[in-house]
């Protein structure tokens, strides 16, 4: 048994567009461990979102070996992925998708319904402090609170993982700062081993590791001694 949750060896990623190549990911070797909170920071372009979307089993890299534990992502066909995903990768994006016609409350339980030991929506709500929002609808909610919804909603079936792309992008810095508490909670209370994307170079002090991104590869990383606390956080 390994402790890594994700093991990557020489993955790479080529698109083909029309004459061009483009070189998203090139060899890059990679190991996540078990609770981790790593923060990817780099240029536009330079390969992190293609990276999360192979780990989330949305893509497949074009050569490589990707592990999830001791399961190998990169010998899974699509619908072997699918039921990666679904068990154990929540995802949290830019933009929150929540059906606006469903309270915050019925838009975390549309992800319980399917799964297999999820949390009920009130408690995946209070873990990111919403507890007493849970019947207000989106519009009602402010852009932080409806990040929080979606957290709640990546959160509820407990999964391994949780992957998050520029989940702050669209925030100010109050409620953007609210928004990394809450994942920083949902870390240390159901040790949910949780990437996050950003372009705001501040985040990176609450992370355990930070991988510097340059053209498709991890030019650097570093590793905290102690996560900075939230309050400390200000951009
Ligand atoms: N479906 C695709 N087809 C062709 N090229 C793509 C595709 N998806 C991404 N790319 C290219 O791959 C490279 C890496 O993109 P990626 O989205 O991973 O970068 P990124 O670091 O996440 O950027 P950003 O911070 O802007 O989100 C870019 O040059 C991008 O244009």
């Amino acid at each position: 048994m390994t402790s890594s949750v994700f093991t990557a060896n020489a993955l790479t990623k080529t698109y083909i567009s029309g004459e061009m190549q483009v070189h998203a990911l090139t060899n890059v070797d990679l190991e996540i461990a078990e609770k981790e909170v790593v923060v990817l920071l780099g240029p536009s372009g330079s390969g992190k979102t293609t990276l999360l979307n192979i780990m989330g089993g949305l893509d497949h890299p074009t050569s490589g070996r990707l592990f999830f534990r001791d399961l190998e992502l990169t010998r899974l066909d699509d619908r072997e992925l699918t039921s990666y995903r679904r068990q154990h990768v929540g995802f949290v994006f830019q933009f929150y998708n929540l059906v606006p016609s469903l309270t915050a409350y019925e838009n975390v339980a549309l992800v319980t319904e399917i799964a297999d030991r999820p949390m009920r929506p009130d408690e995946a709500l209070s873990l990111v402090g919403l507890e007493a929002r849970m019947h207000n609808f989106p519009a009602q909610l402010s852009g932080g609170e409806q990040q929080r919804v979606a957290i709640a909603r990546a959160i509820a079936k407990r999964p391994a993982v949780l992957l998050c792309d520029e989940p702050t992008g669209a925030l100010d810095s109050k409620t953007g700062i609210r928004v990394i508490e809450a994942l920083l909670g949902v870390n240390r209370q159901l040790g949910t081993t949780t990437l996050i994307i950003t372009h705001n170079a501040s985040i990176q002090t609450v992370a355990d590791r930070v991988l510097f991104f340059t053209d498709g590869r991890i030019s650097s990383e570093r590793r905290n001694e102690k996560r900075a606390a939230t309050a400390e956080l200000a951009w």
